[in-house]
């Protein structure tokens, strides 16, 4: 097996605060191999964003990875300064695309000047091959390489942000993040996103991890997912195998919860309740209070990720009720009021 391009070990984030320490991830597993989309999925409140600033030191001041390991390349980097960051990952392995892309781009300066600062910062290109360089990146993001010198302004929304992806590119680094990036979107631009994600999978090496509250955009356009409810991950994955076989309660509604091709007349689910706010040390299931199959040992003890099935390679899921889940479904089903035995029609 490749050594994983990035690897979160255990990984446990907190934020010092005056009620004490918020707990926003908690214990939290997943990597991320070489040239794959990978998705991290949850609702508002899971710790997504706090999980990928402590990636590119983006960490509000209050909050510090407390516990565990972040490898990059096999490398640890979650004690690495400012200045290490900056030399050794920003832009050059890791770009990272905001929540708030759209305002990321300096309103005074034309794109291409952008890209420019961007090279003679980071990269030994020249002005011309700089250009030259971002011409064939807008390209590649399905925008006119003739509008390069147009100020931000003058593109739309969702031109804006390929511009912005194409300076995510534009030093060839190993992996995007990029937080939400559909969310601010009407579907017809959510649309042309897919479309151009598409092409950066076919027309570079780079590794995308995608940030979103979506279940069906990681189901779109990645190969692997983790989901992450309350700071935990619950379940992790292929794609295909999560999407034909959640096994998590929470990624079986999260499921539920968005529109899905193979159940056009399905009624959508509402998962009751909130993500927790966790104050200080996670000692139980984070899904407990809204999982309508919780047994005593929930509230024990946090479940551990366990692989799912010998035939299904990493798919893992945290639910000490694993082994009764195709039972479970059913039972969901049945409550539901719904008609399929939880399985796709194909
Ligand atoms: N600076 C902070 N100080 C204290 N708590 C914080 C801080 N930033 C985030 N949190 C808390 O950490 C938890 C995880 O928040 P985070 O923003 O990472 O979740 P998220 O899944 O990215 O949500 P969203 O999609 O709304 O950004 C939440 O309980 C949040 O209130």
């Amino acid at each position: 097996m490749t050594e994983p391009l990035l690897e979160f070990r255990d990984v446990t984030i907190q934020y010092q605060t005056n009620r004490g320490p918020v707990t926003a991830v908690s214990g939290a597993s997943f990597s991320i191999e070489p040239g794959e989309f990978s998705g991290l999925v949850g609702e508002s409140g899971s710790g997504k964003s706090t999980l990928v600033k402590s990636v590119i030191g983006g960490l509000d001041s209050n909050g510090e990875v407390t516990a565990g390991k972040i490898l990059y390349k096999g490398e640890e980097i979650q004690d690495y300064t400012e200045e290490e960051l900056n030399e050794k990952i920003r832009w050059k392995e890791i770009s990272y695309i905001p929540q708030s892309s759209m305002n990321s781009l300096d309103p005074l300066q034309r794109v291409s000047e952008q890209a420019v600062e961007i090279a003679s910062v980071h990269s030994d290109l020249s002005k011309s091959e700089a250009l030259e360089r971002f011409k064939e990146l807008f390209e590649i993001v399905g925008l006119s390489p003739d509008r390069i010198d147009d100020y931000p302004h003058q593109f739309s929304g969702g031109m804006q942000q390929r511009a912005i992806t194409a300076l995510a590119l534009f030093l060839d680094p190993a992996l995007i993040i990029a937080d939400e990036p559909t969310t601010a979107l009407d579907v017809i631009m959510q649309d042309q996103i897919f479309k151009y994600l598409d092409r950066v999978k076919a027309n570079t090496d780079t590794s995308m991890l995608l940030i979103t509250h979506d279940i069906s955009v990681v189901f779109e356009s990645c190969e692997q997912i983790a989901v992450l409810h309350g700071g935990q991950v619950c379940e992790s994955g292929s794609v295909e195998d999560i999407y034909r076989n959640p096994t998590h309660p929470y990624s079986i509604l999260l499921q539920r919860a968005f529109p899905d091709i193979r159940y056009p007349d399905r009624k959508l689910e509402i998962i009751e309740g909130h993500p927790p706010e966790q104050l200080g040390e996670v000692t139980e299931c984070s899904f407990v209070e809204r999982c309508p199959w919780a047994v005593d040992a929930c509230y024990e003890n946090a479940p551990p990720l366990e692989n799912v099935s010998e035939s299904e390679q990493n798919h893992q899921s945290a639910c000490f009720r694993n082994d009764e889940t195709h039972a479970l479904k059913g039972e969901l089903t049945e409550l539901a009021g719904l008609t399929d035995g939880g399985e796709p029609n194909e």
